[in-house]
């Protein structure tokens, strides 16, 4: 089932309410949180959201994933990482938001080295990290507005900030008239957009995004990457991976490719 041009129509401006508090986020200095760092609220565009320092993975199995990665990207920054498959894109995004530790080598995010992070700091880092996968990752037996509500209401949130956050975040994505549905009643389109609402609506900082576009047709990938687009135009730092040479032409954005571990700058 395609979403209606209605709907796509509706998932235009980004509502009010969602800007506020993306930008009261980014303003906020709380110490205690890795990724909300005084470096938050200084200049924008030179600050580093990533980096990775000669980062290299090898699997238990011998697989090379990964060999002396260096990249930066700025706070801010679109940033589309390609690649073949089997040449380490998801590898790249799981190391970024500590899923794998590297080999060698060192992820810092915003300013903080991953390998300093244990336990709970670990874990607060990561839920400000929002993650979009390939296959959506939606449970089943919940609704739309569930799937969404359930990592704020994880994260200690109160009914009444659920509330305020979940419609807005629904609108963003056009999904605003599907709250009460339950995933197999959308099409791949619609699942991905509520996967896309499910990873922003704790307003984090930085976005990662892998082959979000990989099960839709062309048409479902334009409004999918229109809305990380979107978001990234509001402050928010978006990494995506895609095998998709066709998305990345149509976008002006950087690009950097993965072929075997090894990566090359394409577009910066
Ligand atoms: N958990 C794992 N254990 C062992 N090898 C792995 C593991 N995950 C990935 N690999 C290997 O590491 C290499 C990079 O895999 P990765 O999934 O990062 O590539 P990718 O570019 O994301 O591919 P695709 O586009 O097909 O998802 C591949 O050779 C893969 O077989």
């Amino acid at each position: 089932m395609t979403p209606s041009v209605a709907s796509r129509q509706r998932s235009s401006p980004l509502p009010q309410a969602v800007q506020d508090t993306l930008h009261q986020r980014f303003k906020m200095v709380v110490p205690a949180d890795p990724v909300a760092s005084p470096a938050a609220t200084t200049s924008p565009s030179t600050d580093p959201m990533v980096v990775l320092k000669n980062l290299t993975k090898t699997y238990r199995n011998g697989s090379q994933a990964l060999v002396n990665v260096n990249l930066r990207v700025n706070r801010g920054d679109f940033l589309f990482v390609t690649g073949p498959s089997g040449a380490g894109k998801s590898t790249l995004l799981k190391l970024l938001y500590g899923q794998e530790q590297p080999t060698s080598g060192e992820v810092i995010v915003n300013q903080q080295s991953l390998r300093q992070l244990k336990g709970n700091r670990l874990a607060m880092l990561r839920r400000r990290i929002g993650v979009v996968f390939q296959d959506y990752k939606l449970i089943p037996r919940r609704t739309v507005a569930e799937n969404v509500a359930f990592v704020l209401w994880a994260q200690g949130f109160t009914r009444k900030e659920i509330q305020r956050r979940l419609q807005p975040t629904l609108k963003m994505v056009g999904l605003q008239d599907k709250t009460h549905r339950f995933p197999d009643e959308l099409s791949g389109g619609e699942q991905q957009r509520v996967s896309i609402a499910r990873a922003v609506v704790g307003t984090p900082p930085l976005l990662l995004a892998d082959e979000p576009t990989g099960n839709l047709d062309l048409d479902n990938s334009r409004q999918v990457i229109k809305i990380l687009k979107k978001l990234n135009s509001i402050g928010i730092t978006v990494v995506v991976t895609t095998h998709d040479e066709q998305l990345v032409r149509l976008s002006n954005h950087p690009v950097v490719q993965l072929r075997h571990g090894y990566l090359h700058y394409l577009r910066s």
